[in-house]
This record gives structure tokens, C-alpha cells and sequence, in this order.
């Protein structure tokens, strides 16, 4: 059996917390012959800032590059409000993104049967809900330069943040919605906005042209990005496919998670190309919520999202197809049995925290053999 490098960046907040239970999980599927894991461990964010003066270490990124796969908690925090801007905790994550040239960052939002109750939304518009957010993740306003802040001679300031997008950048995050897209039901939403943005412009007319050269049996439709956030809490079940940039993904994508029950729910997988010389493709494997300042240390994190990304790297990096479906069936089955963590939690319901709800994942997995 192949030996799959993890690398294991717990970062700050909750991360460390919900990293716990995915590392029981990992030695669960470890020790019942599912997989053979070599694990190291790093520092990332605010972790790796007070112990090394920057968010991710060269060490760090040299782990990063021999991986696999990389398993990310989450980073930031209020105690590193202060810090330089290159230096904060976010930047870590943002050099790992771009240096590994993870473009494609995948966000399902699936809201489990026994949720529906937990959304924001009645029953009825979520309840089945399944929509792929795909968003653009080494380009846009993210990265581009100029990104300044000047001090002008009145006395004022100018920041600058600058959106570029080539069209290379745009072809190949469309690309892979649209083969996602041929994998569930076909129809691909394109959001941006062309009406105020030049790199609307390009988006839509790039997003077009790979459409109707090489997947002109896939349903396309462009919405502009503010209707979009308008349909996807009126009517998200409207939506298969979203492909949007790195801007906007970041905020639908969080919209999108309210929708499932929580930001604890949400699952996500950072991919970039497959290699030639190798045929690995580097990944990164995160939940989408953030370090969760206001629960950490309580133990009262929900660890599914974390549980999930760990699920997306069976999936796409290590071919366990069939170990991810079992792993998806025990969250399934922990939640039908009415197990809630507080972020989760309606009357009747079992309240458990962190380790509580790893617990009940990893004796469900076990029933399953
Ligand atoms: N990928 C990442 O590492 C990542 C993502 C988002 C935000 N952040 C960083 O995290 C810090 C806090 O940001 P924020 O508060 O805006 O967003 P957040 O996602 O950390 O938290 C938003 C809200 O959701 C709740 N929440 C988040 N994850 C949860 C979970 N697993 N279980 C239960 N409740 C959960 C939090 O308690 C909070 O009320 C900031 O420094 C931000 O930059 C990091
Ligand atoms: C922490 C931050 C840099 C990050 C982003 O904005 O991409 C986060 O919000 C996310 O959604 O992964
Ligand atoms: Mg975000």
C-alpha cells in the first residue's frame, strides 16, 4: 500500500482544536488498513509568527512542497491585529496558496438532511441543497500590485488594492467547473461584474470562449455578483456549479456555508495543476471557516469542516474514493442520531463539543468497519 506524506499546519484559534479530531480520524483509516499515512507537523500563522517572526517558515514551505497533501486548521486572531501586514497570519496561508500555485479552491456546500432545521433559511429551500462553489485562488485583488497605502501631502491617505486577471488565469479555473460540473448536473453559473470591471469583462468573455470551444454540453449562465448573492439566499437550489474569482468566492462561499447550518460545516480543497513530470497534484485541504477567536480554547468548535477537508483529500489526492464516502456516511449518521455541536444546536438534540462530536464520527466509522 502507497504511503501518503500529510503535512499537518494546525495554525491558531480553533485550528489546533479541530486538527485534534481530524488526527484521530487519520490514525483510525491508518490502523483499519484504508490508507498508510507519514505525517509531519509545522507551524503556520500567528503559531509560526511568535516563534519564528513570519507566518509560515522556509521550513515550513519545504514541507509544504514534498507533501502530498496538506491538512490546514485555520489562522489569525486578535492577538496579531498589531503585526505588520506581510507578516500577519493570513499572509502564511496566502504564500502557501500562491507559492504552491493552488488556483483552484473548491467549497461544496451540501446541507445534511438532519441540518435543515440549522440554516438561516426555512426548511423547504436548503433541504437537499448541494451547490459547488469553485473560486479563483492565486489571482485578483488578492495579489495584484500595486497594494499600498501612501500618505498624501494634505494630510490624507490613499490605500490601493489592484484586481488583475489574465486570461490564462480565468481559462483554466473555468476548465475545471466545467469538468466538475459534467461529474454532477451539469450547469455552471459564471459571476463577476462585467457592468463596473474591466476584469469582468475579460472574465465573462474568457469563461465564454472556453465554454463554447470545449464544454458547449454543459448549461452556462452568467450572473453579476451581487445577484448572485441575492439568489443564492432566495433560491440556492437553483445553483450545481458556481465559478467565480477570488474575491468573490471568498464572501459567497461564507454565505453558502450559513446556508448548510454553520461555518463549521464547510469543507475545502486548494488544487493546482497536475504535475508532468510527477502526475501529483499539490493540495491543500482546509475548512473555510477562520480561527473562530470568540470559541477558541472552549472546546466548543464544530470539527465536521475540518473532518470534511480531510474527506476532499481521499477524494482528489490519495484515490480513497470509498473511504471518503464512508467517512461523509458517519458524519451523516452522527448527525441523523442528533449529535450537535453548539453552532448546530436546536431543542431535543444531543450537545456535544469538539472531541465529543470526533468521538461520535470516529464510533460511527467503526459500526460501518
Ligand atoms: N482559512 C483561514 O484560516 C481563515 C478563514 C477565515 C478567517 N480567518 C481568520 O480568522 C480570524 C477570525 O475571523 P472571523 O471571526 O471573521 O471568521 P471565523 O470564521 O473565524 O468566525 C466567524 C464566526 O463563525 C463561528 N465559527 C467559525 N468556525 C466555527 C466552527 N468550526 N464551529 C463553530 N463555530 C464556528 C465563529 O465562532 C464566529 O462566530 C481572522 O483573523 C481571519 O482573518 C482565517
Ligand atoms: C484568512 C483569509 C486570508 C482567507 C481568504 O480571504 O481567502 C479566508 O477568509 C478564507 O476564506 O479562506
Ligand atoms: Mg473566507
Amino acid at each position: 500500500m502507497a504511503t501518503h506524506k500529510l503535512l499537518l499546519l494546525p495554525g491558531d484559534g480553533i485550528g489546533p482544536e479541530v486538527m485534534a479530531e481530524v488526527k484521530k480520524v487519520v490514525g483510525w483509516l491508518d490502523s483499519h488498513g484504508f490508507a498508510s499515512f507519514s505525517i509531519e507537523e509545522d507551524l503556520v500563522g500567528g503559531a509560526a509568527y511568535d516563534e519564528n517572526g513570519v507566518p509560515i517558515s522556509d521550513d515550513a514551505m519545504a514541507k509544504a512542497f514534498d507533501a502530498d497533501a496538506i491538512l490546514l486548521g485555520a489562522v489569525g486572531g486578535p492577538k496579531w491585529n498589531t503585526v505588520g501586514f506581510d507578516v500577519r497570519p493570513e499572509a502564511g496561508l496566502l504564500r502557501l496558496r500562491k507559492d504552491l500555485q493552488l488556483f483552484a479552491n473548491l467549497r461544496p456546500a451540501v446541507c445534511y438532511p438532519a441540518l435543515a432545521e440549522a440554516s438561516s433559511l426555512k426548511r423547504d429551500l436548503v433541504e437537499g441543497l448541494d451547490v459547488l462553489i469553485v473560486r479563483e485562488l492565486t489571482g485578483g485583488v488578492y495579489f495584484g500590485e500595486p497594494k499600498t497605502i501612501t500618505d498624501l501631502l494634505d494630510g490624507q491617505k490613499r490605500a490601493v488594492d489592484t484586481q488583475v486577471y489574465e486570461s490564462y488565469e480565468i481559462e483554466r479555473i473555468a476548465r475545471v467547473a466545467f469538468e466538475l460540473a459534467r461529474t454532477r448536473s451539469n450547469r455552471v453559473v459564471s459571476t463577476e461584474k462585467h457592468n463596473v470591471m474591466k476584469t469582468g469583462v475579460l472574465w465573462k468573455q474568457v469563461v465564454s470562449e472556453v465554454h463554447g470551444s470545449e464544454f458547449s454540453d454543459v448549461q452556462l449562465e452568467h450572473q453579476l455578483a451581487d445577484s448572485c448573492g441575492m439568489q443564492l439566499v432566495r433560491n440556492p437550489k437553483q445553483f450545481d456549479v458556481i465559478v467565480t474569482d477570488n474575491l468573490f468566492g471568498d464572501i459567497l462561499s461564507d454565505v453558502a456555508a450559513m446556508l448548510t447550518g454553520s461555518l463549521g460545516m464547510l469543507p475545502s480543497a486548494s488544487l493546482g495543476s497536475v504535475e508532468e513530470i510527477s502526475g501529483r497534484r499539490r493540495a491543500l485541504y482546509e475548512p473555510v471557516h477562520g480561527a473562530a477567536p470568540d470559541i477558541a480554547g472552549k472546546g466548543l468548535a464544530n470539527p465536521i469542516a475540518m473532518i470534511g477537508s480531510l474527506g476532499m483529500a481521499m477524494r482528489y489526492s490519495f484515490g480513497l474514493g470509498e473511504a471518503a464516502d464512508k467517512l461523509d456516511a458517519a458524519i451523516a449518521g452522527v448527525l441523523a442520531q442528533g449529535y450537535r455541536t453548539a453552532d448546530i444546536y436546536s431543542d431535543g438534540m444531543t450537545r456535544v463539543g469538539t472531541t465529543g462530536m470526533g468521538d461520535a464520527i470516529l464510533a460511527e466509522l467503526g459500526k460501518a468497519g
